[in-house]
C-alpha cells in the first residue's frame, strides 16, 4: 500500500531507509518538543537542524531527487517551516521556470548549493489577490540601464512572503515594469535584500518580520519596502520577456507566463495537503483503537471508540479523501511537468487547462483536508485539544493553504472562468472543441441515473451521475450569467451576481476529477489485496461524498428517494468493512514518530504514560509556585482574607 501511496515500492522503500537512518541521528531530532518552545526557540531549533542537514544531507538522502528531500524535511524540519521554506518551495521554481538559461547559470547552482537563501515577494499589504493592483514599482533608467524599485506608500509594502523577514538575502520581486512611462504590468525580477557577508539589508531596503501567526511560525514571513532601489536590468526574470538595453519590451508567448511560480505550488501543495490530512487522520484513528470509553453492548466491557459507527463516520471519509488527494495531487504533478517542458519550448497552449484544474484542486483539497484534520481533532476528544496530539498545529499549517497561493473563492471563480467558457462551447454546438478535462459537458446524459439499477456497473454510474451534476450546475449557472447579460447587465456586474452559483460549479468539477482520479487509480492496480482494500476506500468515497451533494442530483430528479437510500446504505456498509483495516490504512502512509510529533498517535499506543510524561515536562511544571503567584495571586488573596 505504501508503494500505492508514494507511486512505487522503491520510493516507499527510500522513505523508509531514510527514516531508519534519522532514527539513528539524534541531533536531528528535536531538542524538546515544540510546543514548549517560543517561536525565537523553534526558529533557532529550526536553523540548527537545517545546517546540519545541509552537511550530512548526501549521506541521508540522493539530494537531487525532490521527493527524498522533502521527505527528510518533513521528518527532520516538520510541518511548522523552516528558515529556507519558501526558498524549495517558490524561489528556486520561479528561477527555473523564469530566469534565462544565462540567469540560470548565474543564480540557480548558488542557491542550490545554499549559498544564498532566497523568497518570492509578491503579496502587498493593500493587494495580494488583485495582481494588477500591485503597487511596487520598477521603473527603467534607460541612461544606467537599471530597473528603480520603489514602494510608493505603506499599502506598497511586500507583505507576508515566507522567509523574507529575518533569512532570505534575494527575492524574486514581483513589480509593476514602467519603460518611458508605460506600464507593463507585474513582472519578476531577482533582487539583493542584503549584504551576503553581514545579512545587513542594503541600503534602500526596509525589512522585517510581520509577527507571529496562527501556525506555521517557524516561517519569518516578512515585509519589505524599496527606497528608488536599482538593480541592474539583467536582473528581471528573462526567459519569457526581455527588455533590451534600449527599452525595447518583448512580450512573453502567454499574458500570465509570469504567474507559473503559483502555478508550480498550487500543482504540488494537494499531495502535501494530503500528507497533512493523512497525519492528523493517524494520530486520531491509532488514538481511536486504543481509547475505551463506553459500552456499545451493556452486557460486554468498554469498547475502543472507534468501533462507534459515529466515530467511523467522522474519520473513514476522510482516510478515502486523503488517499483521493494523494492519487489526483500525483497525476496534477504529472500534467505540471508535463506543461512546463512545453511551455519551456515555447508551447503554451495547455497552460489554460492547468491553470484551471489547479486553481479547482487547490480550493476543494485545501478545505476538505481543513474539514477532515478539524474532525480528527474533535474525534480524540479533549486530548484532541492539547497540544500534545499535534492535531491542531497540522490544522493551522494546513488551512493556511485555504487562502496563499490564491484565495480559495478567488481561485474557484478562475475555475468557473473556464467552465463558462466551456459551456458556451457547448450552447453554440461545438463541443468537438472542448478539452479532455471537461468534454464530459458535451455529452448528453441519461434521463436518471442507473446507480443501483444495473448489477456488476462498478464505478461508472457513480462517475456518470457526478458527471451529471456537474454539467447542469456549469450549464444552469453559465445560461443565469449569459441570461443576466441579455438583459443588460454589465459583464463584470452580472459575473458578481451569479458567482456563488459559478463557484458550485467549480466544486462539483473538481470533485468529479478527484473521483475519476481515484477511479483511475484502482483500475490500475493489479495486486489483489491491495485493491480490495482500495476498493472499499472508494466505495465509501464514491457514496459519501454523492450523499454530500445529492441535493444537485435530487432536484432534478436525477436520483431518486430510494437511490438515496440505497447509497446512505452503502456508506454504511463500507464504514463497517474499512472498520478492520482503518488503522492499517493509516499506518501504510508510514509515518514515523518523529514526523508525526504526536504523543497520541505514537505507534506504539502508549498514550497515558506518555502524556503524562509530556504534562510533566511542561515548563509550567518547573517550579511548583510560580512567580505569577507570588507576585499577584497570592498577595490578592492574602488581602482578601484581611
Ligand atoms: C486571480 C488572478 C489569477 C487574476 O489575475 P489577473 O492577471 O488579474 O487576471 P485577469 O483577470 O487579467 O485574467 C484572467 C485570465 O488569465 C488567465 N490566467 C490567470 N492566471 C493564469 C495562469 N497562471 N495560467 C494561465 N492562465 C491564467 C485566466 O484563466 C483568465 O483567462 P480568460 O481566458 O478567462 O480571460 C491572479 O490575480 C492571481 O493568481 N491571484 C492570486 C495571487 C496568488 O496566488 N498569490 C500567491 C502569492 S505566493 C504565496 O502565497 C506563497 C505561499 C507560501 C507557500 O506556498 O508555502
Ligand atoms: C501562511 C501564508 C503564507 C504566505 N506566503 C506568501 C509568500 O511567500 N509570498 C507572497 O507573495 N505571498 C504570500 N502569502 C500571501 C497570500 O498569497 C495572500 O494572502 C493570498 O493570495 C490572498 O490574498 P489577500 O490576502 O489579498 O486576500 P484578499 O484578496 O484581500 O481576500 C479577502 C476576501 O476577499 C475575497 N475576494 C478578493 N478578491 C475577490 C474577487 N475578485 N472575487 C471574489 N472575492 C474576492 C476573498 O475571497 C476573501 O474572502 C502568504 C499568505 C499566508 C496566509
Amino acid at each position: 500500500m505504501a508503494a500505492q501511496i508514494w507511486g512505487s515500492e522503491k520510493r516507499a522503500r527510500r522513505r523508509r531507509e531514510i527514516s531508519a537512518k534519522i532514527a539513528q541521528m539524534p541531533e536531528l531530532h528535536d531538542s524538546k518538543p515544540l510546543p514548549f518552545m517560543t517561536r525565537e526557540e523553534k526558529i533557532m531549533e529550526s536553523a540548527r537542524k537545517l545546517t546540519i542537514l545541509t552537511e550530512k544531507m548526501g549521506q541521508i538522502i540522493d539530494p537531487t531527487d525532490p521527493a527524498e528531500l522533502y521527505h527528510l524535511n518533513n521528518e527532520v524540519l516538520g510541518l511548522e517551516g523552516n528558515p529556507m521554506a519558501l526558498h524549495g518551495v517558490m524561489f528556486i521554481p520561479a528561477l527555473s521556470a523564469q530566469a534565462s538559461d544565462e540567469q540560470q547559470a548565474k543564480w540557480l547552482p548558488r542557491a542550490l548549493r545554499r549559498e544564498i537563501i532566497g523568497t518570492y515577494a509578491q503579496t502587498e499589504l493593500g493587494h495580494g489577490t488583485n495582481l494588477q493592483n500591485l503597487e511596487t514599482t520598477a521603473t527603467y533608467d534607460l541612461a544606467t540601464q537599471e530597473f528603480v524599485l520603489h514602494t510608493p506608500q505603506i499599502t506598497a509594502l511586500k507583505w507576508w512572503p515566507g522567509n523574507l523577514g529575518k533569512s532570505s538575502n534575494y527575492a524574486v520581486v514581483v513589480a509593476h515594469m514602467i519603460i518611458k512611462a508605460k506600464n507593463y504590468g507585474p513582472h519578476p525580477f531577482m533582487v539583493q535584500l542584503r549584504d551576503e557577508k553581514t545579512h545587513e539589508p542594503l541600503p534602500g531596503i526596509t525589512i522585517g518580520d510581520i509577527g507571529p501567526k496562527m501556525a506555521y511560525n517557524i516561517v519569518d514571513n516578512g515585509f519589505l519596502g524599496f527606497n528608488k532601489y536599482r538593480i541592474p536590468r539583467t536582473n528581471l526574470l528573462m526567459r519569457h520577456t526581455k527588455v533590451e538595453a534600449d527599452g525595447t519590451y518583448i512580450k512573453p508567448p502567454h499574458a500570465k507566463i509570469n504567474y507559473s511560480a503559483m502555478v508550480h505550488v498550487r500543482a504540488y501543495m494537494l499531495t502535501g495537503q494530503a500528507i497533512m490530512l493523512a497525519s492528523a487522520l493517524n494520530i486520531a484513528t491509532r488514538y481511536s483503537s486504543v481509547r475505551r470509553q463506553g459500552q456499545i453492548d451493556k452486557s460486554q466491557p468498554e469498547v475502543k471508540v472507534l468501533e462507534y459507527q459515529t466515530q467511523q463516520h467522522r474519520l473513514f471519509p476522510s482516510i478515502a479523501r486523503a488517499y483521493a488527494f494523494q492519487f489526483a495531487g500525483a497525476e496534477t504533478v504529472k500534467l505540471y511537468e508535463h506543461v512546463l517542458k512545453e511551455m519551456k519550448s515555447g508551447n503554451v497552449s495547455l497552460m489554460a487547462d492547468l491553470h484551471a484544474l489547479t486553481s479547482g484542486l487547490k480550493s476543494v483539497v485545501t478545505y476538505q483536508t481543513g474539514e477532515g484534520i478539524e474532525q480528527a481533532r474533535m474525534a480524540c476528544g479533549g486530548h484532541g485539544y492539547s497540544m500534545a496530539s499535534y492535531i491542531s498545529e497540522i490544522y493551522g499549517v494546513a488551512i493556511g493553504g485555504c487562502t496563499y497561493e490564491g484565495e480559495n473563492m478567488v481561485m474557484l471563480l478562475q475555475l468557473a472562468r473556464y467552465l463558462v467558457k466551456s459551456a458556451a462551447l457547448v450552447k453554440s454546438g461545438q463541443s468537438s472543441k472542448l478539452g479532455p478535462l471537461v468534454a464530459y459537458l458535451g455529452v448528453k446524459s441519461e434521463p436518471t441515473s442507473l446507480i443501483d439499477r444495473i448489477p456488476n456497473s462498478g464505478f461508472t454510474e457513480y462517475v456518470k451521475t457526478f458527471q451529471h451534476v456537474s454539467k447542469r450546475q456549469t450549464l444552469k449557472a453559465a445560461d443565469m450569467f449569459f441570461g443576466l447579460m441579455e438583459k443588460g447587465e454589465k459583464r463584470e456586474i452580472a459575473w458578481n451576481k451569479c458567482s456563488v452559483e459559478l463557484n458550485r460549479a467549480s466544486r462539483l468539477h473538481t470533485r468529479l476529477f478527484i473521483v475519476e482520479a481515484f477511479v483511475r487509480r484502482v483500475n490500475e492496480i493489479a495486486d489483489i489485496r491491495i485493491k480490495e482494500a482500495l476498493t472499499d476506500l472508494l466505495h465509501l468515497h464514491v457514496n459519501y461524498e454523492l450523499l454530500d451533494i445529492a441535493s444537485y442530483a435530487l432536484e432534478d430528479g436525477f436520483l431518486s428517494a430510494s437511490q438515496l437510500d440505497y447509497i446512505r446504505d452503502q456508506v454504511y456498509l463500507y464504514l463497517g468493512k474499512i472498520r478492520p483495516n482503518a488503522v492499517s490504512l493509516l499506518d501504510s502512509w508510514e509515518f514515523s514518530d518523529i514526523e508525526l510529533r504526536s504523543v497520541l498517535g505514537r505507534r506504539d499506543g502508549n498514550v497515558y504514560e506518555n502524556l503524562f510524561k509530556w504534562a510533566k515536562s511542561s515548563p509550567l511544571n518547573k517550579t511548583d509556585v510560580l512567580s505569577s503567584v507570588t507576585q499577584y495571586l497570592k498577595p490578592m488573596m492574602e488581602k482578601a482574607r484581611l
